[in-house]
C-alpha cells in the first residue's frame, strides 16, 4: 500500500490485456496499482513535490526493473544550444525511450501514469495531454547529471511535471546517488532512490543526481502539453541562434561570440 499522508481519492489500474508469456502471467497476478492523486496533487501544491513510498507494490517494481534492465540504452544526450550532445561531465546515464515497448510490466507502468496523469490534471489544473517515458541507468560509480530543470521556469513550459519511480532493490544508504531537488518553499531536499519509491515533482523545479557506487535505476515519466512543448523547443533553439555570431559582411560564418575573433582574422571577405 502507497504511504503517504491521508488518502481522499483512489486510482485503479488493472494490467492491460496482452498476448500469454511468463511475465505476464506474473503481472496479471500482481494486485491493481493503487496511487492516492489527492494527497499527491495537495502535497504539490504546498511544496513543488511529493515522496510515495511503497507505491505501486514490489511485484510490479521487481518485474518493472527486470524488463528496464532487458531494454537496449544509449548514452543520454543534453541540449546545447541547437544540438543535442553527450557530455557525460553533465550526465553520465545510459537511457531508453520507452513509447513503443510491449513488455507488459512496462504497459502497465505507462497505463498506471496515464491514470495518475489524468487525476493530477484536474486536481492541479495542469492541461497535460500526453506522457513521455525513459528508463535511465547510471552505472556504479557514475558521477550522475549536474543541476538542471527539465522545463523552463516561464511559458511556453510544455512538462508540468516530473514523476521518477525508483528500480534499486539493492540501494543502501552508503550507494548515495540520491535526487537532490529544490522544492517550491526555497528548500533542498535529498531523495533516495529506493526500491518502489515514486517522487512526482513540477518539471520546472531545479534538481541534480548525485554520484552512486551502484546501478542506479529510474524509469521517468513526464507529464507535458503537446503544443506548449513544440513551442518551449522553438524558442530554445531561437534563443540559442540568438546567441550566435553572424559575419556581416556576407561569408556565411556563424559561430560562438568566443570565435569572433579568430573569424576576423580568417574571414575570406576581408581584402
Ligand atoms: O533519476 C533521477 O533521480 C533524476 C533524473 C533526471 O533529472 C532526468 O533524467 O532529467
Ligand atoms: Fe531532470
Amino acid at each position: 500500500m502507497a504511504q503517504l499522508v491521508e488518502r481522499t481519492a483512489r486510482l485503479e489500474i488493472s494490467p492491460p490485456a496482452a498476448a500469454p508469456s511468463v511475465t505476464e502471467a506474473a503481472a496479471e497476478a500482481a494486485p491493481p496499482i493503487t496511487l492516492d492523486a489527492a494527497a499527491i496533487a495537495q502535497a504539490i501544491e504546498a511544496t513543488g513535490y511529493c515522496v510515495v513510498d511503497d507505491a505501486l507494490g514490489a511485484m510490479h517494481a521487481e518485474q518493472l526493473g527486470a524488463a528496464c534492465r532487458a531494454v537496449p540504452k544509449a548514452p543520454a544526450t543534453i541540449q546545447e544550444g541547437t544540438d543535442r550532445i553527450n557530455d557525460s561531465k553533465r550526465r553520465d546515464d545510459s537511457v531508453a525511450f520507452l513509447k513503443d515497448s510491449k513488455a507488459p510490466p512496462i504497459e502497465r507502468h505507462r497505463a498506471a501514469m496515464e491514470g495518475l496523469r489524468l487525476q493530477l490534471n484536474n486536481q492541479l489544473n495542469l492541461n497535460t495531454d500526453a506522457c513521455s517515458f525513459m528508463c535511465a541507468v547510471y552505472e556504479a560509480g557514475a558521477s550522475g547529471y549536474v543541476k538542471h530543470r527539465d522545463s523552463a521556469p516561464t511559458k511556453p513550459s510544455g512538462r508540468k511535471l516530473t514523476a521518477i519511480y525508483y528500480l534499486n532493490p539493492n540501494w543502501h544508504a552508503n550507494a548515495k546517488g540520491e535526487l537532490r531537488l529544490w522544492d517550491s518553499t526555497g528548500g533542498v531536499r535529498l531523495v533516495e532512490p529506493r526500491n518502489d519509491r515514486l517522487v512526482v515533482f513540477r518539471s520546472s523545479l531545479e534538481h541534480e543526481v548525485l554520484s552512486t557506487k551502484i546501478d542506479r535505476l529510474a524509469l521517468t515519466t513526464w507529464f507535458f502539453n503537446r503544443l506548449e512543448l513544440g513551442l518551449e523547443l522553438i524558442k530554445e533553439k531561437r534563443d540559442a541562434q540568438q546567441d550566435l555570431f553572424e559575419c556581416e559582411r556576407g561569408c556565411g560564418f556563424r559561430g560562438p561570440f568566443a570565435d569572433v575573433e579568430k573569424h576576423e582574422e580568417a574571414c575570406k571577405y576581408v581584402a
